[in-house]
């Protein structure tokens, strides 16, 4: 529960409350966002969404220790008059809202476009015209692919982190082709960054760029035919839950060679409080927020998501635990991939001194219990009923 005891920021200044405009707050991040300030903090959220089912347990009832102190709103961006009066009746906007599935890139490239580009201008911009701080989350998906990606396999430069650290400061944005729609959404993603970064140059916006280094836990998208869509397909982490709740084989896309860092939400949402709170270090800046530790091939992660949730189920792993398909079959025509994603941590330690502390298997064990907790008796049911062809 929120203490009575003032907190204060990095520099020993004490907090003043403030009220915060969360667009896109019913989502994975909002919802561990939303929770996080509520339970720490006496700051007011403005909570704006198309749906609130991730933030219902914060919303009902009213004796709640934090009532009060978050509201929600039925808003979709696009097209609501609402949204300015929201922005000028708060102190700080968040912007997280997006289309952000890769399984979205290539298939609806015009839904992922106007979503990272078009609809979050007007946010810019009310946040620019009225003198409001931002804080926008873009995507690591920016950098693209890394230099060392076009390296000859056996160069030994591909070893030198000069060639794919990626660094917020440094490093190009390396795209493929416009016909591999699969990078709609990181090039949308880039225009707006540089927007932000424009208002912020020309017009004095307060702003701080966020960019989220594979964030993941409880609550993250859907499992398919449960509380989504049966033909879906979210992002890794739910892929492969939905696959090991179901005893089916994992799906490695083109072999799962690609390579991650992943990072904890809760180790995430820390950082994403400091930025909050600490605007004088955290405006004008653009921070990767991710973990260097934490990397491994998506085969790695299959790997170890099959021998974690054997231990959370108490269920032996299936004899032959993935299957290999290719990306054509899976995504469809245009997908096309980041090769390796290493953080550099340089800014935001420097800036917010924060570091993440949650290991890959640990943070795998406790969101495997929660998908175990939450989905294993659903699953049964959807499965012992007779399919309709
Ligand atoms: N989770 C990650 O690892 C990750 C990585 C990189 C970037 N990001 C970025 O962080 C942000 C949040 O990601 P997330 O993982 O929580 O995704 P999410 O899909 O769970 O959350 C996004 C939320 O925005 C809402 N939204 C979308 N369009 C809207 C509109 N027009 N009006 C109102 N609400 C709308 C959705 O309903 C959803 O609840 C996104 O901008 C995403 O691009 C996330
Ligand atoms: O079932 C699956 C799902 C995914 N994959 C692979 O797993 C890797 C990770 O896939 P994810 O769905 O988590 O998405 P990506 O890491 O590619 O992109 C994500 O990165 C950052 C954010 O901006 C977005 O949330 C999303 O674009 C990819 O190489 C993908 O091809 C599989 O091999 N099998």
């Amino acid at each position: 529960m929120a203490s009575s005891v003032v907190r204060v920021d990095l520099d020993g200044k004490p907090i003043n409350p403030l009220t915060i405009c969360m667009i896109g707050a019913g989502g994975f991040i909002g919802s561990h966002l939303c929770e996080k300030i509520l339970n720490e903090t006496q700051h007011k959220i403005l909570a704006l969404d198309v749906y609130n089912d991730k933030i219902k347990h914060l919303l009902e009832p009213d004796s709640l220790p934090w009532a009060g102190r978050i509201q929600f709103h039925r808003i979709n961006i696009k097209h609501d008059s609402r949204l300015e009066g929201l922005i000028k009746m708060s102190d700080l906007t968040i912007n997280l809202a997006a289309i952000c599935t890769p399984a979205d890139y290539n298939t609806r490239p015009l839904d992922t476009i106007y979503s990272n580009f078009i609809d979050a201008l007007p946010v810019a911009k009310y946040c620019s015209e009225n003198g409001k701080r931002l804080i926008h989350f873009s995507t690591c998906e920016v950098y693209g692919k890394t230099i060392g990606s076009f390296l000859p396999k056996d160069s030994p430069l591909r070893q030198d982190p000069a060639y794919y650290v990626l660094k917020e400061d440094a490093s190009p944005c390396i795209f493929g082709s416009i016909e591999k729609q699969r990078w709609s959404y990181a090039c949308a993603k880039q225009l707006i960054e540089r927007l932000v970064y424009a208002e912020g140059a020309e017009n004095g916006l307060e702003f701080t760029i966020v960019r989220p280094f594979n964030w993941i836990g409880p609550r993250m998208d859907f499992i398919p035919g449960v509380d989504g869509p049966s033909e879906g397909v979210p992002r890794v982490l739910a892929c492969f839950s939905n696959a090991l709740l179901r005893r089916e084989p994992l799906k490695l896309v083109d072999g799962g060679e690609s390579q991650r860092t992943f990072v904890y939400i809760k180790d995430a949402i820390e950082a994403v409080l400091l930025m909050i709170e600490n605007p004088s270090r955290a405006n004008g800046h653009i921070f990767n927020v991710g973990n260097p530790n934490n990397e491994v091939t998506v085969r790695q992660l299959a790997e170890m998501m099959t021998a974690v949730y054997a231990n959370v189920s108490g269920e032996p792993a299936l004899e032959e635990p993935t299957v290999d398909v290719s990306s054509k079959e899976f995504y469809g025509e245009g997908y096309d991939d980041s090769d390796k994603r290493i953080p550099d941590m340089t800014i935001i330690n420097r800036q917010l001194g924060w570091n993440p502390k949650t290991s890959l298997w640990d943070l795998l064990d406790s969101t495997l219990t929660y998908q175990h907790k939450t989905y294993a008796e659903a699953i049964k049911k959807v499965m012992s009923q007779p399919t309709t062809s």
